[in-house]
């Protein structure tokens, strides 16, 4: 009977570590489009700022640590540098952006000062993530960072992107730093209430998915390009972003924040918008670089026995299982692997140089050191060097 007297005290006491493990474990990525900050005619709309502002310090009220990507900063600058419209032309976009980037970091450090809240600027570009040691770098200083109880606020280096290297919108960005700070959310605000089966501009009778469980074609098929003049990759490039970011163990909502607490429901699971589920945990970094910040030099296509092999059975790829080559690469590089209908099957770094391996291809591994010589390693990618991105 006593011990039952207690009982309310150690539910409390339960629910309390509960709030404690809540306050650790949760590192929000919040992710907010140019069409949620500035309207068709450019600069900023400042009260969506200090919206954004607001809600972000409710989730960091509740102890989550959060990290913003923002756009907007070709938007916020077009005007003002004296472009009548959002310029298409790459130096001019980049000009607009490096007048717009200081107005719109302006506005977030006034907005998020009223919280008691200091906000940090971090610009990176593609190239960026693919040095290792850049990567590393940049994680070691977010860290920090949020050590410190600051906000970092990431935006594409546009000033200095070069046109083949830019990730353009910041959906993809969005989606490796949530992966690589081991994020718990991804949510990606924008000026659409999540994924409908069509784009609600032009498809009016479009119904609302709540929730995708898988990523597959049908789902790029439905995603559109950018609604608006001031967006840039529309619904395919938040699928794209969230491809990454379940692949990476971590689960995705798109959708929008408009009313006060939207940006908690949407943390919560209740928001408006579309939710993209993973059961997968976190990738290690290497194979974070390897899925989706390398440069893959060639394509391989495999055989059916091959496929099995390398996605359900664990094991590496062999000469045996290579039909084709194509490309122009060393050992050690990246390749792009493809099943029989020509589907990508995933990444992983190559053995050996393209010839020798045009010389082997479909060959038992008993004939590989006659043909060759001495190999370094027999198997064509080794599985642990190998990222399933099926
Ligand atoms: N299937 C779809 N469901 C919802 N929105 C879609 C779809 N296809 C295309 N879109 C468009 O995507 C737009 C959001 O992307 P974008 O304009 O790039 O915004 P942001 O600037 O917020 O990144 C929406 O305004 C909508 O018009
Ligand atoms: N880095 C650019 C992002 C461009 C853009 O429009 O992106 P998005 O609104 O996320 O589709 C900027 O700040 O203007």
């Amino acid at each position: 009977m006593g011990a039952f007297l207690h009982l309310p005290r150690i539910q409390k006491i339960l629910i309390n570590l509960e709030e404690v493990k809540h306050k650790v474990t949760t590192r929000i990525v919040v992710k907010i489009g140019s069409s949620s900050l500035t309207g068709p005619e450019g600069g900023l709309n400042h009260a969506a700022i200090a919206f954004f502002a607001a809600e972000i310090a409710g989730l960091r009220e509740r102890g989550a640590e959060v990290l913003l990507v923002t756009s907007g900063a070709v938007a916020a600058g077009f005007r003002s540098i004296g472009y009548p419209v959002r310029p298409r032309l790459l130096h001019e976009k980049q000009a607009a952006a490096a007048v717009g980037q200081a107005l719109l970091m302006q506005a977030y450090q006034e907005a998020f000062t009223k919280h008691g809240i200091i906000a940090a600027q971090i610009l990176l570009t593609r190239t960026d993530f693919c040095s290792r040691r850049a990567m590393n770098n940049a994680v070691m200083t977010v860290e920090e960072l949020l050590r410190q109880g600051a906000v970092p606020v990431f935006n594409e280096n546009d000033t200095v992107s070069v046109d083949e290297l830019k990730f353009g919108d910041n959906d993809t960005l969005s989606a490796l730093v949530a992966n690589l700070l081991k994020a718990s959310h991804l949510l990606v605000l924008t000026d659409m209430d999540g994924l409908y089966s069509g784009d609600p501009r032009t498809t009016p009778d479009a119904v609302k998915y709540h929730q995708v469980d898988e990523i597959t074609p049908e789902i790029y098929a439905i995603a559109g390009g950018a609604g608006s003049s001031v967006g840039t990759g529309g619904m395919r490039s938040k699928i794209d972003a969230a491809k990454i970011a379940t692949r990476g163990g971590v689960p995705v909502f798109i959708g929008r924040a408009a009313d006060p607490g939207d940006l908690r429901l949407a943390a919560d699971g209740t928001g408006k918008g579309t939710y993209f589920a993973t059961t997968l945990s976190s990738l290690p970094v290497k194979k974070q670089w390897l899925g989706f910040m390398s440069t893959p030099l060639g394509t391989l296509h495999i055989d059916a026995g091959a496929v099995e092999a390398l996605l359900n059975g664990g094991h590496s790829l062999l000469p045996i299982g290579v039909k084709q080559t194509d490309g122009s690469f060393h050992a050690g590089d990246v390749v792009e692997v493809l099943g029989p209908d020509a589907h990508l099957l995933g990444r992983g770094i190559v053995n050996y140089d393209d010839s020798q391996l045009r010389s082997i291809q479909g060959l038992p591994s008993r004939e590989i050191v006659p043909k060759l010589g001495e190999v370094h390693r027999l198997e064509v990618i080794h599985r642990d060097e190998w990222i399933t991105l099926r």
